[in-house]
């Protein structure tokens, strides 16, 4: 195995220029007020010692309309833990905890009036710890909270995410191209169609072989570079379409693959068995400053160049990104950058070029414009079903009780298909990264828990892994997904049933299994001997909710996708906490250059041990053991120009001349 060593391209920035991460602290947390970086100048001094409600009747005065907006919106329900609607949701769980699924379920008029259906999505909510009274209380919650309001708000485009003073717009990447959505007092339908006729007139110029790379051959295999959001909805839905047949068939003689971690495996992976010119890399990244990204997009613009020579970038790069300017810089033009906006937050972006420039090459532009118009569908009942008829609502008021008032803090994500198993890794930061938020919108410190810890993997795996915990250890609500029809269909002449129908009973098996349990009485009947009894006990009364699907295709996914965008937005906006920022991701950003200077200096000085003031006692012996170890490579002083070299990794050092 070799590793390549690569120089910095003369178009290439300082390393990591990004904005100062500085992380937003409360406007209005009375102890530490400070300024909020989103309305540069008009904020508070630092440290300054005010009242909460002072501190919000500053910052509202300096903010745009829009923000007041939303401010009077939460004014009134600062914080919702302390309004009549939770205490009374608190109290009734004491009800609750005298009932268990096993009685609830006998009663079919419950279990008829929990089945939801929009446009042959069916939901069972009869499987959560929920009764008619649970629900009327939770509307009651949604309506303190002002739910309603706040949906409208995100999608009249005001700038709900309020500390990066933005839009939340998400929902215009998947509207027709005749609807008119406005941000800033723009209707921005426009141009997200005049992005998504680009994508489509570049991607079948790709697929047809009209564009050709440097050598003149069409480009069959793309890679993506991305991570975060600008990966993980896009490997989402690539892997539900991978074995639709109306996609795969679209796909044929075609390669799309990933690469996200900075990890130099994840390279060696992703570029395996390539060959460069018959490669397109799409660079996808909202900001264009992400470290990791960059750093492999450098060193795959580095494996094409190698091979093909420098002007060969002009055929086999292309850019998903929110700047522009920096998308020029690092050399790719501009005609072949497909813009999107800040109105989109990276987790959101799926639906945006980051996801629709891979799948329409992957798969062509119409399979990827159903997916638009699935999360559309979705979108459409969202904003107008009444709630209590509303799916992504329900999922969202049934997460806030499991979380917040039954103590649930987890949710497992369980598709019965294959085809989903990367669902639940996305769905794991559109949730985990909005809603893991510890202060409410307008700053002061939330006297509850937010968020959930998702996790999941598909049916049937997943039962031969966790499934023990979730049936006999701690509580953790599972949703299931179920499809009535399998993307591919097997049945050998003689089973009992076909293969999807052996994978769909475990679906429908698991959801009663952890609502009904067994009881000791049911194992005595079964001559179980006493000493096993307390072993093979299942408490059971434990939630779930089932979804059922006709079938996985690229309308469904995109149905999927906006169930859980718009669940999460519902928990966020039950909370009174915006789920559209990310703070607490910039910390280790900025921690991590702080090691990448340290490790840089030992690097390049050939100096064996860290300065001991430099991080605690415990980092320190650790870098000092991993620079010290077999690994250790010496850079060349920046200011020698080096050559793309390909070092052996038993020494992994340059050539000695570099030294
Ligand atoms: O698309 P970018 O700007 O490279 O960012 C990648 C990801 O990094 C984050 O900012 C933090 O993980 C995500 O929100 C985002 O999806």
């Amino acid at each position: 195995m070799k590793c390549f060593h690569v120089k910095s391209h003369p178009l290439d920035r300082p390393a990591y220029p990004g904005p100062a991460c500085t992380p937003i602290r409360a406007l209005a947390q009375p102890q530490h007020a400070t300024t909020n970086p989103a309305r540069k100048g008009v904020g508070l001094k630092s440290g300054a010692a005010i009242s909460a409600k002072a501190a919000r009747n500053v910052a509202a005065a300096a903010l745009a309309p829009t923000m007041m907006q939303m401010q009077e919106i939460e004014e009134s329900i600062t914080q919702i833990s302390s309004t009549p609607e939770w205490k009374a949701l608190e109290d009734h769980v004491t009800e609750i905890e005298r009932t268990h699924l096993r009685d609830l379920l006998r009663d079919s008029g419950r279990s008829e009036a929990l089945f939801h259906e929009h446009n042959k999505v069916l939901a069972d909510f009869s499987r959560q710890r929920i009764t008619s009274k649970t629900l009327e209380l939770l509307y009651k919650l949604a309506e303190r909270a002002k739910l309603k309001e706040k949906i409208e708000a995100m999608f009249n485009g005001e700038h709900i995410n309020v500390t990066e003073d933005r839009a939340v717009l998400h929902v215009a990447l998947r509207a027709p191209r005749d609807a008119v959505i406005e941000a800033d007092g723009k209707n921005v339908v426009p141009d997200v169609w005049a992005v998504l006729d680009k994508i489509k007139a570049f991607s079948d110029r790709v697929r047809s072989g009209e564009w050709k790379g440097a050598t003149g051959k069409a480009l069959t295999d793309v890679v993506a570079i991305g991570i975060g959001g600008s990966f993980l909805g896009p490997l989402f839905v690539h892997t539900a379409l991978r074995t639709d047949q109306g996609a795969a068939g679209q796909a044929k003689g075609r390669q799309l693959r990933f690469l996200a971690n900075v990890d130099p495996v994840d390279v060696a992976r992703a570029l395996n068995g390539l060959k460069q010119e018959t490669t397109l890399v799409v660079v996808v990244s909202k900001t264009f400053t992400t470290a990791e990204t960059m750093l492999n997009a450098r060193t795959v613009r580095t494996w094409l160049t190698t091979e093909l020579g420098t002007a060969a970038v002009a055929k086999h790069m292309v850019a998903v990104s929110t700047n522009l300017k920096l998308v020029k810089e690092f050399g790719i033009n501009p005609a072949n950058a497909f813009a999107f906006w800040d109105w989109v937050g990276g987790r959101y972006s799926v639906c945006s070029a980051v996801g629709v420039l891979p799948l329409a090459l992957q798969y062509g532009f119409g399979v990827a414009e159903k997916f638009l118009q699935g999360a559309h569908d979705v979108d459409q009942h969202f904003r107008q079903a009444p709630f209590e008829d509303n799916i992504p609502v329900l999922l969202g008021l049934t997460g806030v009780w499991n979380t917040t008032f039954l103590g649930y803090s987890s949710l497992a994500i369980l598709p019965y298909t294959q085809a989903l198993s990367k669902l639940a890794p996305h769905i794991q930061q559109v949730s985990m990264e909005s809603n893991g938020k510890g202060v409410a919108t307008d700053g002061s410190r939330l006297p509850f828990m937010a968020g959930e810890i998702d996790f999941g993997e598909p049916g049937t795996n997943g039962q031969h892994s966790f499934y023990q915990l979730i049936h006999q250890g701690r509580v953790v609500p599972c949703e299931f997904i179920g499809l009535v029809k399998s993307q591919q269909s097997v049945y050998l002449k003689g089973e009992v049933v076909s293969n999807h129908d052996e994978l769909m009973c475990n679906f429908f098996a698991q959801a009663d299994a952890l609502a009904t349990g067994k009881t000791p009485v049911e194992l005595r009947a079964e001559n179980v001997p006493d000493s096993l009894i307390p072993h093979k006990t299942f408490t059971g009364n434990r939630p779930s909710t089932s979804l059922l699907l006709p079938e996985l295709t690229a309308f469904t996914t995109g149905q999927i996708l906006s169930l859980y965008e718009n669940r999460i937005a519902v928990q966020g906006f039950i909370w009174g906490i915006n789920s559209f920022d990310q703070w607490g991701v910039e910390l280790g950003k900025v921690l991590a250059s702080q090691v990448r200077a340290e490790v840089h200096a030992c690097r390049t000085k050939d100096r064996n041990v860290l300065p001991s003031d430099r991080f605690n006692a415990s980092t320190t012996r650790l870098l000092n053991r991993y620079l010290a170890g077999k690994a250790r490579l010496l850079y060349p002083e920046p200011e020698d120009v080096f050559p793309c070299d390909l070092i052996d990794s038993d020494t992994c050092r340059p050539p000695s001349s570099y030294v």
